[in-house]
């Protein structure tokens, strides 16, 4: 594996979720494959889950580790190509990424849909810049429009919690007060339609995702008849992609809030999110402390997804 963005990058699903319980059981099974190794990580955006757990898993991997916050204590980067840089930023990303490239093995970015402009997005502009420039295997650690990593630990995880082959798997769009990006809606979309699984989308009209992830997926605009017989429930917010609306807010409704009355319907669901959520926008106190509440299980596997992920771009390095 050269690089991991999607799900297609990470080929038979069933090999790699073999691997993750294989590690799952002895995480430090491979700590001899990353010595001398080094993984840098690059944040253009905050992260608490990812920076962590993806760090943990290259220790497992026995790999030295560098962090860079591309927004403190980096020269501020201009991205676009052609700009005449007589601004605030001195360096351009088309020298600093060749240059990262020099000293480490593997480079893991993360960088958010802007909401600028949904080509420069859509065609993930910064995340192909560091896979052609960098000289290096680039996995994405949340980039415009996947996320792979949080992808691959959400199946972990209902696999481990599946109570039959195919599982009913809701995923509901909830309130939040700011635009956030359709990555990680995108991202389980995509992954949840590489599996057999019963899947289902479930928003407002005017949320609908990109065709290409959205794919066979039932889209039911109906939230309480969506989560009828749900086996899992899986809650994000994200921004309009459609139109002219594109990183617009277009409700706060809170009847979208995931709470008691809706999961009543569900059998007996368990609750997903990557986290961080905003509790009572997204979810209930109630629900979210529920035992059937998996979030926490659910981060844990970033660990594991993790490790698979750097395992793999290690054997092919
Ligand atoms: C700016 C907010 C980023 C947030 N990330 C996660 C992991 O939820 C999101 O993708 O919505
Ligand atoms: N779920 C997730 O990626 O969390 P962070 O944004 O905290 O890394």
């Amino acid at each position: 594996m050269k690089k991991f963005t999607c799900v297609q990058d990470i080929g038979d699903l069933k090999s790699a979720l073999a691997e993750a319980f294989e590690i799952k059981k002895d995480r430090f099974k491979y700590v001899e494959l990353g010595r001398n190794k080094t993984l840098m990580m690059i944040f253009f955006n905050s992260s608490l889950r990812t920076r962590l757990s993806t760090q943990k898993a290259a220790l497992n991997l026995g790999m030295n580790v560098m962090v860079l916050d591309i927004n403190q204590g980096a020269w501020k980067l201009e991205t676009e190509r052609g700009v005449i840089m007589d601004g605030d930023k001195p360096e351009h990303l088309l020298e600093a990424i060749p240059v990262m490239g020099c000293y480490c093995d593997i480079i893991g970015v993360r960088s958010f849909a802007r909401f600028e402009n949904r080509d420069f997005d859509y065609q993930e502009t910064i995340l192909n810049q560091f896979i052609q420039y960098s000289g290096r295997p680039v996995f994405s650690m949340e980039a415009a429009t996947r996320h792979p990593l949080q992808s691959f630990a959400d199946l972990i995880t209902i696999e481990e919690y599946k109570k039959t082959v195919r599982p009913k798997v809701v995923m509901t769009w909830a309130p939040h007060p700011r635009p956030l990006p359709q990555a990680v809606p995108n991202s389980f979309a995509e992954w949840m339609n590489a599996t057999d699984y019963d899947f289902v989308i479930t928003h407002p009209e005017g949320y609908e995702l990109a065709p290409q992830f959205v794919g066979n997926a039932k889209v039911e605009y109906d939230q309480m008849k969506a989560f009828e017989g749900a086996d899992f429930i899986y809650a994000k917010n994200w921004a309009a992609y459609a139109g002219d609306n594109y990183g617009q807010i277009l409700s706060k409704d809170r009847e979208w809030t995931v709470s008691d009355r809706q999961m009543e319907v569900t059998n007996n669901a368990f609750f997903m999110h990557c986290l961080p959520v905003r509790r009572n926008m997204i979810v209930t106190d109630d629900v979210i402390e529920s035992p059937q509440s998996i979030v926490i299980p659910e981060a844990a596997n970033r660990e594991i997804s993790a490790t698979v992920v750097l395992k793999k771009l290690l054997e092919s390095l």
